[in-house]
């Protein structure tokens, strides 16, 4: 059995990952898998190169493949088109906003605009009968007592009769003053009382007195508890549990109905057992945020489920890869919309799962979609705020134009910030006196541009750098920078870009070439800052840093992956940069556009702070880079001087193989101790239960 089958694994699976010698699982796959396997919603943040891409792929294929055999051997209609035994909120008869917990007594609904609702499984068509419910979170709701004709939303119809926390009851649309407004914290009775045709609430255990009196066409009718939520939780106890507050003489716990006054919630059932989901209807939706992330993902689910037969996997499935960096880019419309057209239970009563993941998921805009879009989920948050691993050595290398003057004498350079059209080159400087020797910002400006082509050239040759990606900050240096090398040696500096303005099968084939070592240097923009996963990559460089914190952690993430050690080395200017900055008020987006004004008077130009985005990012990840000096050194004490980028640490020895045997012996007694005390668990259970 592999290390992955112990954690519930398909062996299929498991022969899959064998081949591509994976050993043990990473730790962020050890903490997710069996969480999501287990039904979860989960969210991942764990460092870049730690292995997320399994730890959401390995589950979901898994999950879609048992699905599709519950499928084939009929399993999921004979689930579905039998009603559970349970007094729980119905998973079928419920407004597609409306998440039930896996209790069945907790549902939520993260829709603000809209109300959704759901009723109980059961019902009573006689006798005097209570529930309680209890606000679990701030939210508005609405709960009490409806037939199976009523619509979702309680007390807008002549057939659900509800009692809403801003201190309202409400039938057939009337709203009037009931009680008293209620919130958290709140526990709410419902009471019926069948045979006089009476509905009441209690709040707090205090008697609110009758709010309803049933009318005539619903008089042998069967009510169900019934719930409507805008944004809220409510958790409900038909009598599993002691109520809170005592019931009023003659009442009792819903759930001892039975017999004459038992009811059926039939609601969904049929409609459910009836669903035959299209053949070609994706069952997983996996959203990457650039087309080179979404081949590569897809390349890995090929290499898992080979083992598996029946491709034809269905499941409903969510996932977020790098989502805060699809927020940061506007996409959060897009993702509610997706969200909204899918079904969120399958016809057999399983759930939409939603997997969040990201090396830097730390920010406010996945909170907030967490809490709108996810179902109870658990956070798997292996290093807390976001982190570099230790396999990254990374650097900073200050570029300062009045220390280093030999951009003063440069005969051949880097085209700095423009176009080169036939004889004349347009560049951000054009309209600025900037000359040798001149000491203005428009000045240093420049030569900061002339230098960082020089000092990408020395951390190549200085680290001889036979392999390495270079981020610019825009398409333009990409072109830029390609050129230089060009000019410099198409040989030794051999390139290729990767950026939005390339086509899709040149960006493809780029890439390509540069995994498979055509190329020495990948030059691309952020749209290669995430997930691209390149075996063993020992370099990069920022001939800029990135203006969003975040993507510094990303871009340098390309390296040091799979255990592997990598250098990173981040040249800043140490005087402001005048750059392109063509905002939505720029007509063309910057292409031939030569308005060097700045952004404030309407042009498309603004002075870039690399000091301070370098402060930013030092703040955010809570460390002082190192600084190295001009002649591109990396202190070899500092590093141990055994380090070989690229490759793993020597002390690590052969790595897993090693590792599995000095871990057995403990494995092994963990196993036993595990299965003792499961042993143990189930003897006192059915002992309990027999008492
Ligand atoms: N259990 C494992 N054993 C050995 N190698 C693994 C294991 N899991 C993943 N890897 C390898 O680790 C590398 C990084 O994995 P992956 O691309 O999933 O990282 P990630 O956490 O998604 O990083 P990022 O945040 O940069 O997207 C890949 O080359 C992958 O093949």
């Amino acid at each position: 059995m592999t290390a992955f089958e112990e954690f519930g694994v398909l062996p299929e699976i498991g022969k899959a990952i064998d081949e591509l010698d994976w050993t043990l699982p990473t730790d962020i796959q050890a903490e997710s898998i069996p969480l999501v396997l287990g039904g979860g919603d989960v969210l991942m943040a764990a460092e870049t190169g730690s292995g997320k891409t399994a730890a959401f792929c390995l589950p979901i294929i898994q999950i879609v493949w048992e699905t599709l055999k519950d499928i084939e051997s009929g399993k999921v209609a004979k689930m579905s088109a039998s009603i559970s035994p349970a007094w729980t909120m119905s998973t079928v008869d419920r407004g597609n906003a409306v998440a039930v917990s896996s209790c069945g007594l907790r549902v939520q609904s993260r829709e603000q605009k809209e109300w959704h609702g759901t009723r109980c499984t059961r019902g009573v068509s006689g006798g005097k009968w209570a529930y309680e419910a209890t606000v679990t979170d701030e939210g508005l709701c609405r709960v009490g007592w409806s037939t199976l004709q009523a619509n979702l939303d309680l007390g807008t119809d002549k057939f659900g009769y509800g009692f809403g926390g801003t201190g309202k009851k409400s039938n057939n649309r009337q709203f009037d003053d009931y009680g008293e407004a209620f919130g958290k914290n709140d526990v709410i009775t419902c009471l019926i009382d069948c045979s006089k045709g009476e509905i009441k609430f209690m709040k707090n255990g205090v008697d609110l007195g009758t709010a309803f009196t049933i009318n005539k066409q619903n008089e042998n009718a069967a009510f169900f508890p019934a719930v409507v939520l805008k944004n809220a939780e409510m958790a409900f106890n038909f009598g599993s549990k002691p109520f809170k507050y005592k019931l009023p003489e003659g009442y009792k716990a819903i759930n001892a109905s039975s017999g004459d006054t038992l009811a059926v919630n039939t609601n969904g059932a049929s409609a459910s057992s009836s669903f035959k989901p299209a053949n070609n209807a994706p069952q997983a939706i996996i959203i990457e945020p650039s087309r080179e992330l979404a081949e590569q993902t897809c390349d890995q689910i090929k290499k898992f489920k080979r083992y598996l037969e029946s491709p034809k996997i269905k499941e409903l499935f969510f996932v977020l890869d790098e989502a805060d960096g699809l927020l940061k880019q506007g996409y959060t419309d897009l993702i509610e919309r997706l969200h909204k057209q899918m079904p969120k239970i399958t016809a057999d009563g399983r759930r939409l799962q939603m997997i969040v993941c990201s090396a830097t998921l730390h920010a406010f805009e996945v909170k907030k979609m967490a809490d709108k879009l996810m179902h109870f989920p658990t956070w798997v948050d292996l290093k807390g705020e976001d982190a570099v691993p230790e396999t990254v050595h990374h650097v900073v290398v200050p570029i300062d134009p009045q220390k280093d003057k030999s951009w003063n004498n440069l005969r051949r350079h880097i085209i700095t910030d423009g176009v080169c059209i036939i004889i004349y080159v347009f560049e951000v400087h054009a309209q600025d006196n900037v000359r040798p020797g001149s000491t203005t910002p428009e000045t240093l400006s420049e030569a900061v541009k002339m230098l960082k082509g020089e000092y990408c050239v020395k951390a190549i040759k200085e680290h001889n750098m036979d392999k390495a990606i270079i981020f610019c900050r825009t398409k333009l240096d990409c072109d830029n920078l390609e050129k230089y090398f060009k000019q410099i040696d198409k040989n030794l500096f051999s390139c290729v870009c990767l950026h939005g303005d390339r086509k899709p099968n040149e960006r493809k084939a780029n890439l390509e070439s540069f995994k498979k070592g055509n190329v020495k240097f990948l030059i691309c923009t952020d749209v290669a800052a995430r997930g691209l996963d390149i075996s063993g990559l020992p370099f990069m460089i920022n001939v800029t840093l990135p203006d969003e914190k975040s993507n510094y952690v990303h871009r340098i993430g390309r390296v040091g992956r799979a255990e592997r050690m990598g250098l990173a080395i981040s040249l800043v200017s140490s005087v402001p940069e005048k750059v392109w900055y063509h905002g939505e008020w720029c007509s063309s987006r910057g292409r031939n556009c030569w308005n060097t004004n700045l952004t404030d008077v309407k042009g498309c130009c603004i002075w870039y702070n690399e000091p301070q985005y370098l402060a930013d990012i030092e703040d955010h990840l809570n460390i002082t880079i190192q600084q190295i000096e001009s002649d591109m050194k990396v202190p070899h004490d500092d590093f141990d001087g055994k380090v070989v980028y690229g490759q793993k640490r020597q002390q690590s020895g052969s790595g897993y193989v090693t590792h599995t045997a000095q871990m057995a012996p403990v494995v092994k007694e963990l196993s036993k101790l595990e299965s003792e005390a499961q042993i143990l668990y189930l003897k006192r259970h059915i002992s309990s239960g027999r008492k």
